[in-house]
Order: C-alpha cells, then sequence, then structure tokens
C-alpha cells in the first residue's frame, strides 16, 4: 500500500487490512512516499517521520511490513519506481498488489508510465467516504473496486485537528498521538 502518510491513521489501516484479508495476501507492505510530487503545493512532512510514524502504526501486526524503498530512492515518487523496487526484492513468482483509495485509483491514469503500471501489478481501489469512483477507462481484470467499512478519515483533517488543538485520539493510532506530540508535528495549518 502506498500513502504519503502524514500522518497515517486508522483509514489507511482499515483499508490495508480489508484487502488482506479479502484476497489472502500473504503481506502487506506499507510504502511511504519520498516525494510526493503531485503533493507538492504543501510541506510535506520529512520523509523519516512519515516512515516512522508507518512503523509504529503496523508494528503490531505480524502481517503488516513498512519499506524504506521510496524514502530512499531521491528523486519524485512515482509507482512504477516502487513496484520494480518490490519486485526485485521479492523475487519472481511473487503476485504484487497495489493497494488505493478510490479517489487515487480514479486519477492512476495520469501516472508516471500508466500503461505498464498494470503489467507489474493488481489493483485495488477502497471505497471512501466523499469520493466517488468515476471509472476513467481503467484496463478490466487489472483493477478490483473493494467495497470497506467507511472511515471519513484523512490525513489532511488529522493535521488541521492538530493545528487547531483539536483531539485526534482514535482517528489515529495511540503511538501516532504520541509520537506527532513529541515531534511538535502539524503545529501550523497547511
Ligand atoms: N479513510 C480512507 N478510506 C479508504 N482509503 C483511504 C482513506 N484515507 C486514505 N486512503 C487511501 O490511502 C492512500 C494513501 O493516502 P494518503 O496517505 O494520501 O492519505 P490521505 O488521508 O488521502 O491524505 P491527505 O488528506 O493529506 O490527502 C490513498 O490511496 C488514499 O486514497
Ligand atoms: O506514479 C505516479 O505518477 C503517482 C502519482 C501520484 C500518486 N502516486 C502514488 O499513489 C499513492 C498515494 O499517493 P498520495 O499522494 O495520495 O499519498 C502513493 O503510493 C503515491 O506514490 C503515484
Amino acid at each position: 500500500m502506498g500513502g504519503t502518510f502524514d500522518p497515517i491513521h486508522h483509514g489507511h489501516l482499515v483499508a490495508a487490512s480489508e484487502v488482506a484479508h479479502h484476497f489472502q495476501l500473504d503481506e502487506v507492505v506499507f510504502v511511504p512516499t519520498g516525494r510526493p510530487y503531485q503533493k507538492s503545493e504543501r510541506l510535506v512532512s520529512a520523509p523519516e517521520d512519515r516512515y516512522l510514524m508507518t512503523v509504529i502504526a503496523t508494528a503490531s501486526n505480524p502481517r503488516f511490513s513498512v519499506s524504506r524503498v521510496d524514502v530512499d530512492r531521491p528523486g519524485p515518487t512515482f509507482t512504477i519506481d516502487t513496484l520494480r523496487d518490490v519486485a526485485d526484492i521479492y523475487g519472481p513468482g511473487t503476485d504484487l498488489y497495489f493497494i488505493t483509495g478510490a479517489d487515487a485509483l480514479g486519477a492512476i491514469l495520469g501516472w508516471q508510465d500508466a500503461d505498464e503500471l498494470f503489467e507489474l501489478a493488481h489493483f485495488v481501489g477502497c471505497t471512501r467516504p466523499g469520493h466517488t469512483l468515476h471509472d476513467p477507462g481503467l484496463p478490466a481484470g487489472k483493477v478490483t473496486l473493494l467495497e470497506i467499512p467507511a472511515l471519513a478519515i484523512s490525513s489532511s483533517e488529522c493535521r488541521q485537528r492538530v493545528a487547531e488543538g483539536e483531539p485526534i485520539w482514535y482517528l489515529v493510532p495511540d503511538g501516532i498521538v504520541q509520537y506527532i506530540n513529541k515531534r511538535g508535528l502539524y503545529q501550523v495549518a497547511d
């Protein structure tokens, strides 16, 4: 599952858990973006903070892991590179699924090397409150839209709540609330 995870929240974790259950996946690898070039209109938190929050949030689940491939690769983060790097690590014969929300799936044809993406992985778009998927012509058999329990949580709302002094308990794992406080993240609104 790729994401900026700024911060990671329970919407991400439920999506990963639901997809893992539905497809009986052996492992879900969370891949925090290094430089999410489409989010450059706001200041994205340091990759290391987003990576560490992702590790903290996923630590208790034996089937969840976190990869540094995007954080460690220089330049803008493209999913085509993520999939190539992950395929190299897991080796031939591994079936890869790329987990996204319906909003990201709707934009996928505009991603770098979009045609090639579908040769490297099966794409799973999870339903997300407030986002309707208008199929932009996604290739049949390469994409699944999965209905998951609705959690109307976004990282932007979490950041805004922190900046305004409102609680984010139970929107994110407890360790993430504590990490955000410890590092003084999101004190200023986007
Ligand atoms: N509540 C949710 N339910 C389902 N999918 C989600 C949810 N929140 C995020 N996602 C999906 O998780 C992936 C990573 O999301 P991302 O890290 O950008 O979080 P975000 O909450 O969308 O962030 P922001 O509010 O900053 O745009 C995306 O594919 C996104 O669609
Ligand atoms: O490859 C691309 O061109 C591309 C463009 C935008 C987003 N993505 C990926 O989509 C995932 C969710 O991105 P984001 O910015 O919504 O957190 C993350 O893994 C990004 O690297 C990928």
